[in-house]
């Protein structure tokens, strides 16, 4: 459990975002709010008849009211946010002074508000008035906030005499350890967090912190607060309709949504004991003791505060040095909003220690907070959400989808094909043997009677079917055959002779499977032309909702929020539908970005389908070898509607209507009416003629027309598919090239509207007036001139992000040399700079924080960019000997001031290479030599649409900012 160290939470990924960012560029600091409580004259000093020795004379100042033997030389009036005088009610403070502070907690942002001032001076008085206020407008607000869910989780500490103890559970003992976390920053020990069911809870929880608290007794006051009291809220909130507020920022989000974000931030009330010295309580002993404590830990505040009122920069902070200033580290000029109300006894007789609590509270006034918007990502809920994700996405791509039934049966029939073809070589080369046998018997005729001799019937099955002719079409045609044939068949049982009967037999099994496997091959062809044909509509889909999305983007860009729902300071929520829209909308930005890698993929299914079905067929010379030994060609089916699909496939552009015709042509039989399909006369192996080198007919041994065999056309038109298939393949494959080129240019849209709407979302917590900032910049078309203006200025800052955010410098030469200001680059100009400026930003806020991971991938640090780096140079140095002679470097070296004998050269200029940023000839030959060294040229191994998705370190093999992907999984998706 933590004390928290506000802004830090067990088992999440905390995302920060300034509280006031216009434009998510900038982070916006603010001063802690002073307030000072000046009270009436309490009965003690009533009775001592103590004069009154202050005043407040307006709403922020506070004067000293001279007595005649002070000396003038102390300042007599003191400034601040507010005074609140003697007659002020706790109400009052807490409206005018911290309400806003301290509710900022309900939006994700830490707040703290302490309470300072001399030993009953009304410190305690006022912090449980005003954490009473505070429980009753989170519970309003709550209430009037149904759409979300919250958790409040409360815990309660003290330090008494530098020792930490628990309020909430007495058994713990005194000193609870203080651990310092590297995500979490301190946190305290085992210290119990409870959660509040309801407002009563609440008060109860905080009633027994303040019955724990240790009590003595001063002289100054009778109920003295000896140690300092930390009583903490720590809220959390949703974006959608749950929340928590937890002491521990942890965040609960609802197993149906699909956010996985959460606003979290913890609220301290902090009541310190007593600020005067030790002397002046007439202390000794155990009480002696005490004041040192006490006055050890505000000390150390008070240094802390002093040194921050100067500037952070002002050298070290001993936020260590005490417990106190330890676990309050951010709220002391860091990642929370904090309010000090400083309490005065009026009396004349402190009236030096009021002054010292003015000082203080002047000092205070000048420091400077960096609050954030802390949201949360549960790392279970987003490791969760990510395996399911990666799940889905893996079932979608490897195993065939019931639901992609396309894919699925494209495998199907490549099986079914497979299996075809097989059987056909059975039964071809069963044809042969039978043909083998049927020629042997062609030799015994002369016994015979012509009636016994089974050779015109089957002569006339063949021939049937090996034909060619264009009436195949014809289902009477078709019907007739069938009939010959069956008579034939009948006839030739009835001559039982058989040979012939099962040759025939076979001769129709093989029929059959030619015309099944040519049927099969169309099927697979339509489906794949449908497949593309979806892929094209796919694609350009998404072009559109891109294009949709930009404009709706656009149109939220001009819508003002008002009114406003909640306001605190500076804070306001973001309006909810447009935040629901914007929402939705990356949600099917983030879908068509699936659609289109879905797509990419996809289409390398359907070229690795096509090649499989490529060289599933004979090669030419297959086909002249087996053509030898086979004398009928497997696709020499009486399919001929379905030769002809297949051979003007859908997928090749590059198949002209000429080839389609001369592929009919080619399928027809001879227009000599010599011959009818019936006719033709069976091919045997004595017969089959040779081909032509022009793949004509050419005539048989004998000379006949009737030679002109069907296996010569099967041939011809199997050359002619292997031609159409290959065409396809050539066309698909540029077709996926170019696609992959658009798909790659949708990223880069993509990833500007990312980086517009996390402005947007920016820009609507912080209450940003979008209209009117005049840093806001949109993608327009601007005119050449204006253009290269607008370029020149754009380079040169990606040039000097480049080097604030230490980015590759192999990234940095490719794009500086890709992109030279033609109008075309702008959305790759304007992309690169946003992208700079989020990481800028990023890095900022992570500052030297441990970066936290992002699945299995870590996230990006300023000390993880430095290395990379590095091992960049540390590569590139070595490239030197390899890419450069002898001379050469000697010559960069000369030029580059590098000694000629000195120690480590290569590295020592590498590391000179581009480090100077305002320099553009050092930036010029910086580019130049690294293009060298990597083998860049600027035109050639390249496009500027694969730019950055191929881009990937050399070194490492990652890619330099690990993704840009990340910069939209910041989005509440
Ligand atoms: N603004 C006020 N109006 C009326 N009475 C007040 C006011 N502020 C404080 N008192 C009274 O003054 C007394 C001392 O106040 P309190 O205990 O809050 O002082 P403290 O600063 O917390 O002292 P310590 O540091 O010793 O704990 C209390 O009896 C309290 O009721």
């Amino acid at each position: 459990m933590t004390v928290k160290n506000p802004g830090t939470t067990p088992a999440s990924k905390i995302e920060r975002t300034p509280v006031s960012t216009p434009g998510g560029s900038k982070v916006k600091e603010e001063k802690i709010v002073v307030t000072v409580r000046l009270r009436p004259l309490n009965k003690r000093e009533q009775l001592a008849k103590d004069q009154v020795a202050w005043e407040c004379i307006d709403e922020h100042t506070i004067v000293h009211k001279p007595q005649t033997q002070e000396r003038a030389t102390q300042p007599a009036s003191f400034t601040f946010d507010r005074v609140f005088g003697p007659a002020c009610l706790t109400e009052s403070v807490y409206e005018e002074g911290v309400k806003n502070v301290a509710l900022s907690a309900l939006m994700g942002i830490n707040a703290t508000i302490f309470a300072y001032g001399q030993t009953s001076s009304g410190k305690t008085y006022t912090m449980r008035g005003i954490t009473d206020k505070a429980v009753h407008d989170i519970y309003k607000h709550i209430m009037n906030t149904p759409g979300r869910d919250f958790r409040i989780r409360i815990s309660g500490l003290e330090i008494y005499n530098e020792n930490v103890r628990d309020l909430l559970n007495s058994e713990s003992g005194r000193n609870l350890k203080l651990l310092d976390d590297p995500e979490k920053g301190t946190v305290v020990e085992k210290l119990v967090e409870e959660t509040a069911n309801n407002v009563q809870h609440l008060r109860q929880l905080i009633s027994i912190c303040e019955a724990q608290r240790q009590v003595g007794e001063t002289s100054l006051n009778d109920t003295s607060s000896r140690s300092h009291q930390i009583i903490r809220l720590a809220s959390s909130e949703t974006c959608t309709k749950y929340l928590c507020i937890t002491v521990t920022i942890e965040s609960i989000h609802r197993e149906s949504s699909d956010c996985v974000r959460s606003y979290v931030a913890s609220l301290n009330f902090v009541d310190l004991a007593g600020s005067e010295r030790a002397s002046q309580t007439n202390a000794d002993g155990a009480r002696l003791r005490e004041g040192c404590h006490i006055n050890l830990s505000l000390m150390t505040l008070t240094t802390v505060i002093r040194k921050l009122s100067v500037g952070k920069r002002s050298g070290h902070i001993p936020y260590r040095d005490s417990k106190l200033t330890r676990i309050l580290q951010h709220s002391l000029g860091g990642n929370a909003r904090t309010a000090i109300i400083c309490t005065l006894s009026p009396a004349l007789s402190h009236a030096e220690q009021s002054r010292n609590t003015l000082y203080f509270a002047t000092r205070a006034k000048e420091v400077t907070n960096n609050a954030q918007v802390n949201m949360v990502v549960p790392d279970k809920q987003l490791v969760k959400h990510l395996q399911k994700e990666v799940a889905r996405l893996e079932a979608e791509l490897r195993t065939p989808d019931p639901s992609n039934e396309k894919d699925w049966k494209i495998q199907q029939m490549e099986m079914e094909i497979e299996e075809l073809r097989h059987q056909r070589d059975l039964a071809q080369s069963q044809v042969d043997e039978l043909r083998r046998k049927l020629e042997d018997e062609q030799q015994i005729p002369q016994g015979l009677k012509p009636y016994e001799s089974p050779l015109p019937v089957v002569k006339k099955c063949l021939s049937f079917s090996g034909a060619l002719s264009p009436k195949l079409d014809d289902g009477k045609e078709t019907n007739s055959c069938n009939k010959i044939r069956n008579t034939m068949g009948r006839q030739t049982m009835r001559q039982s002779s058989m040979t012939p009967f099962t040759l025939m037999h076979e001769i129709r099994k093989l029929e059959q499977l030619q015309e099944q496997l040519g049927e099969e091959a169309n099927r697979a062809l339509e489906v794949l032309q449908k497949e593309v044909a979806c892929h094209k509509q796919g694609n350009q889909n998404a072009a559109e909702t891109i294009a949709k999305l930009q404009a709706e983007i656009r149109e939220m860009c001009a819508i003002r929020q008002t009114p406003k729902e909640f306001e605190v300071g500076n804070v306001v929520p973001v309006n909810r539908s447009v935040s629901a829209n914007l929402k939705e909308e990356i949600t099917r930005l983030h879908s068509q970005g699936n659609n289109i890698a879905d797509l990419e993929e996809q289409l390398e299914n359907v070229q690795k389908s096509i090649d499989k079905l490529v060289t599933s067929l004979p090669t030419d010379q297959q086909s002249k070898s087996e053509s030898k030994k086979k004398k009928l060609l497997p696709l020499a089916s009486s399919n001929g509607a379905n030769r002809h699909n297949f051979i003007r496939s859908p997928c090749s552009p590059l198949l002209t209507t000429h080839q389609v015709v001369g592929t009919e042509i080619e399928n027809r039989a001879p227009e000599n009416g010599a011959v009818t399909p019936s006719e033709t006369p069976l091919v045997s192996e004595k017969d089959t003629p040779t081909r032509s080198e022009e793949g004509g007919d050419t005539s048989s041994k004998e000379g006949t027309p009737y030679r002109r065999s069907s296996s010569v056309n099967m041939r011809k038109m199997q050359k002619m598919f292997q031609n159409a298939a290959e065409e396809n393949v050539r066309s698909i494959r540029a077709y996926v090239t170019e696609l992959k080129e658009r798909v790659a240019k949708l990223q880069y849209q993509k990833q500007l509207l990312v980086c517009q709407v996390l402005e947007l979302e920016a820009n609507e917590v912080a209450g940003y007036d979008i209209e009117n900032d005049e840093n806001r910049t949109e993608i327009q078309e601007a005119s050449p001139a204006a253009w290269n203006v607008i370029f020149r200025e754009q380079r040169q800052q990606i040039i000097e992000l480049w080097d604030v955010c230490h980015v590759s410098i192999i990234h940095r030469t490719q794009f500086y040399l890709l992109f030279k200001g033609d109008p075309a680059d702008q959305i790759y100009m304007e992309v690169e700079l946003r992208r700079l400026t989020w990481l800028q930003q990023h890095l900022a806020e992570l500052g030297n924080a441990s970066p936290a991971r992002f699945g299995n991938e870590p996230t990006i640090s300023l000390s993880s960019s430095i290395r990379a780096l590095k091992r960049e140079r540390e590569f590139l140095a070595k490239r030197l000997t390899t890419r450069l002679t002898a001379e050469e470097r000697d010559a960069l070296y000369i030029k580059w001031e590098i000694p000629l004998d000195g120690k480590h050269r290569r590295i020592q200029f590498i590391n000179r290479l581009w480090t100077d940023p305002h320099d553009p000839k050092h930036v010029q030959e910086s580019a130049d030599i690294v293009a060298k060294l990597v083998g860049f040229c600027e035109s050639g191994n390249l496009s500027k649409e694969m730019f950055e998705l191929n881009f990937v370190l050399p070194s490492d093999k990652r890619p330099w900012l690990m993704g840009w992907d990340q910069i939209s999984n910041l989005l509440p998706l």
